[in-house]
């Protein structure tokens, strides 16, 4: 008999070095704004309302802490040396772009901080949990042992909860976590079909693969990860994103495609062979028939895709259907705009639309999907981890004062070299540790 489960989701908390530094070639946002000044009070606060809203509907919403920026032990260990002032003022003269890439607030856009199999689909029925090494991007290869640490401490007992390493961190086995691994279930305790989305195989130079931009994740990252997880062949499809996405801007399948229950809502440039990807779903899943909504270039062309993130919205289950919480950008550019109006007399599976200003993030690149790791969990799951991350209102009322009073409200690139900016960080985390109830989890803590 299966388990009553929820989907939890997991916001990264935006963190006090929130900067558009350019860092990610092949996503369009990142570059186009790259140097522009940025509002990390504002970002945090944004992320926050997110989160509020959607505890205050019922949904069971966690806080995942920001990392340590800008990240002294990752300097020291390109070899920068002396004080952590001087360790900062070296990089600055000599590195910027090294010490923009340590100070890094990336680690808010969770999508990309684990794949997460739950005890429904895997082998010895314990949530399974993969920090993703992000080794494509330096900037982001820097968060896997942190956000490792945080997981196993808030999700502890190992009579649940099974945690494995990142993967070796070389392009080969390039991973980055949820942004390209969708579950398709009925309900959330059944067993699910989990869909891993590639963009290239590292083993096979003559398999398709992009040409302008980098595929960030491998087939054979996917397959690991498969394996670790203990996932049989029947709960697996892994599918190929069309490379010609990927050269368009799609840099991970979370910006052209999101899945929940039941319900695969995707544009018709998402996967290198469509067809089959929908067949290998409907083969393997049970108890309940795949909605496939199809979204055509046409009606939606990639490049208003990607400009609104239309498919970086998170889907979620009402009492009477699908809620799409999508970024305000979708509202913003007219294609889009006027899809999603179709969408909602379609009297399809997708039942109501809501917005939700997150622009900070998205100047970045990350829209509502980006910013939450999903983590399917039954009730003694549930029971069984560290509730000091969940979101309630006395949390919020907490986290809001917080932020209030540990951010700036703007910071450029030549604010990132500040050492009280270095001061107030450590000091804001070591206040939240408390907040939150974690423990010591941050490397200036040990
Ligand atoms: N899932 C969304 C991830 C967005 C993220 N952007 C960035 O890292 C941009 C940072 C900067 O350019 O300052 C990325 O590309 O991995």
């Amino acid at each position: 008999m299966a388990k009553h489960a929820v989907e939890a989701n997991f916001d990264g908390l935006v963190g006090p070095t929130h900067n558009y530094a350019g860092l990610s070639w092949g996503n369009v946002a990142s570059k186009s704004n790259v140097n522009a000044l940025s509002n990390p009070r504002e970002a945090a606060l944004q992320g926050l309302a997110k989160m509020k809203r959607l505890a205050d509907r019922g949904y069971v919403q966690g806080v995942l802490p920001p990392h340590e920026r800008p990240h002294i032990p990752s300097l020291k260990a390109l070899g920068f040396s002396g004080t952590d002032a001087q360790i900062l003022a070296r990089a600055a003269k000599s590195s910027p772009s090294i010490l923009a890439a340590v100070a890094s607030a990336s680690s808010m856009w969770t999508a990309n901080a684990a794949t997460v199999s739950p005890s429904a689909d895997t082998d010895d029925h314990r949530v399974h949990f993969t920090p993703a090494n992000l080794s494509a991007k330096f900037h982001r290869s820097i968060e896997h042992r942190v956000t490792g640490r945080m997981l196993k401490s808030i999700f502890a007992d190992e009579g649940y909860f099974a945690h494995h390493p990142a993967l070796p961190s070389v392009s080969h086995f390039g991973d980055e976590g949820a942004a390209n691994h969708t579950r398709l279930c009925g309900g959330y305790g059944d067993p699910g079909v989990e869909l891993f989305v590639y963009g290239q195989i590292a083993f096979n130079e003559q398999a398709p693969a992009p040409k302008k931009y980098p595929a960030r994740q491998t087939l054979e990252a996917s397959q690991a990860i498969a394996r670790l997880h203990g996932l049989k062949d029947g709960h697996l499809v892994f599918a190929q994103q069309n490379p010609a996405a990927i050269d368009a801007g799609v840099f991970h399948n979370d910006v052209i495609a999101v899945g929940n229950g039941n319900t695969l809502f995707y544009h018709d440039l998402a996967f290198l062979d469509e067809q089959r990807v929908l067949s290998d779903i409907r083969a393997r899943l049970t108890g309940a028939e795949l909605e496939a909504v199809r979204v055509s270039s046409a009606e939606v062309p990639v490049s208003d895709a990607v400009a609104s993130y239309l498919f970086n919205s998170q889907l979620l289950n009402t009492p009477d259907g699908m809620l799409l919480a999508v970024p305000g950008e979708c509202r913003e550019v007219p294609s889009v705009s006027k899809y999603l109006d179709k969408l909602l007399a379609s009297g399809g599976p997708i039942t109501s639309v809501e917005v939700f200003d997150v622009k900070q993030s998205m100047r970045n690149g990350g829209g509502p999907a980006c910013l939450r790791l999903r983590v399917v969990l039954n009730d003694d799951e549930l029971k069984a981890m560290h509730r000091g991350v969940i979101l309630t209102d006395a949390l919020y009322e907490r986290l809001t004062t917080w932020v209030e009073a540990h951010y700036r409200s703007e910071l450029g690139r030549e604010d990132l070299a500040d050492p009280m900016l270095l001061e107030e960080v450590r000091k804001a985390l070591d206040e939240l540790t408390g907040i939150l109830g974690l423990g010591s989890i941050y490397d200036f803590q040990m």
